[in-house]
């Protein structure tokens, strides 16, 4: 039995979104879902419980943090991610090539792999597709990536090219050091950058392949939404229907609404715990920025359309004193909202999916959204 499976429930009549269910060895993922970012093994300022209550079903980490600091030896010792951080729902690990080129320098790639230095201590590192795997492994994250690299933007076609025929003998490298098929499930990432003929070739290279599932990569780095899209436009149709897709480092409501209505179904993204950490929230008519000085006497809730903990317990006024004292207490209360804000939207659009309106919603939604903004 594979250690992961799509069981698809229906496809949007007004749209091309489709509702699914990831089944996974820890439990299931209902799809188009939001996954909330735990790079170091804790989704920052929340507790699993509080997860739980926002209902998230599934969380990220990180092969390349993890693998530097506690080292991924002492994890497995621990008995794996799901022990280590007490979260019994499905974990989906990044396989480190995206974080190795965001955070390290000193970088040199080749065939074998990736040598860097430690953004924490400046130690010589190497990451390769068999130590990815191998650290993914000792993770026992439910999804494993394979390990990759995301061109930067913008580049040369050439460049994209060699780069992406290396990513396909990778992923094959990443297939044959695969350890645990019947436990943990992994993901190629489709490459190609903003060249469609390069994106179909990297898609045909790795669905020949037979992955449990494919990323599409390569995106949200520096590009227009408008171009992200036209790129999903013609990649997500090249993907296999029966296995889910996995748009990487993509969480604004604009973009998840507008990658949902092109079929894909899993997304994930630090916005929402990042912009968090210094008082800006989403809320339902907009991006609220809770520590401007508007807000003082504002005894209001942060969202009045939002019924999380934050929204019923606590006002925009005392948010907002508590990120201008610098209180933890207020990075805890907008990431929750946050995150609840993201799940909240992604059960709305499996609502719509469901009730064939997926556009008619994603219209809805933008008259409301962005109002703060003008
Ligand atoms: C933000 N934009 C973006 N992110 C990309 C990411 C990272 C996705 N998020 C992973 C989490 C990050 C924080 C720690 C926990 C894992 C990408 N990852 C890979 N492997 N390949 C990409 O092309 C790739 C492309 C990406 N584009
Ligand atoms: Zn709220």
């Amino acid at each position: 039995m594979a250690a992961i499976t799509y069981e698809h429930i229906k496809t949007c009549k007004q749209s091309g979104a489709r509702l699914g269910r990831v089944h996974t060895p820890h439990g299931i993922i209902e799809t188009p879902t939001f996954m909330p970012v735990g790079t170091q093994a804790t989704v920052k300022t929340m507790a699993p419980e509080e997860l739980k209550q926002m209902d998230a079903q599934i969380i990220l980490s990180n092969t390349y943090h993890l693998f530097l600091r506690p080292g991924h030896d002492i994890v497995r010792e621990a008995g794996g991610l799901h022990k280590f951080m007490n979260w019994d729902r499905p974990i989906l690990t990044d396989s480190g090539g995206f974080q190795v080129f965001s955070l390290s320098d000193m970088r040199k790639i080749t065939e074998e792999g990736v040598h860097f230095r430690s953004h924490l201590n400046g130690d010589k590192k190497f990451l390769s597709p068999e130590v990815a795997m191998e650290v993914q492994n000792a993770l026992g994250s439910d999804i494993m990536m394979a390990f990759d690299e995301c061109p930067p933007y913008p580049a040369e076609y050439d460049y994209v090219k060699k780069s992406l025929e290396r990513t396909t003998r990778w992923a094959e490298r990443c297939l044959k050091a695969h350890a645990r098929p019947e436990d943990q499930g992994l993901f190629a990432i489709v490459q190609g950058g903003m060249y469609e003929d390069l994106r179909r070739q990297s898609a045909a290279d790795l669905t020949s392949m037979d992955f449990p599932g494919y990323a599409i990569g390569g995106l949200s780095v520096g590009e227009s939404k408008q171009i992200m899209y036209d790129v999903l436009d013609y990649t997500v149709p090249l993907l296999p229907q029966n296995k889910p897709r996995y748009l990487m480092g993509v969480g604004s409501p604009d973009a998840l609404l507008e990658g949902a209505i092109r079929g894909v179904d899993m997304f994930d993204c630090v916005l929402p715990t990042r912009i968090a950490r210094n008082g800006t929230t989403m809320t339902s008519q907009g991006r609220l920025v809770v520590r401007n000085a508007q807000y003082a006497r504002d005894f209001g809730p942060l969202d009045p359309e939002c019924n999380c903990y934050t929204c019923r317990n606590y006002s925009r006024a005392y948010l907002r004193h508590l990120i201008k004292a610098d209180e933890t207490f207020g990075l805890r209360l907008t990431t929750y909202h946050n995150l609840q804000f993201l799940l909240d939207l992604m059960r709305k659009v499996r609502e719509a999916i469901r009730e064939d309106r997926l556009l008619d919603f994603r219209d809805e939604f933008f008259a409301q959204y962005g109002l703060y903004d003008n």
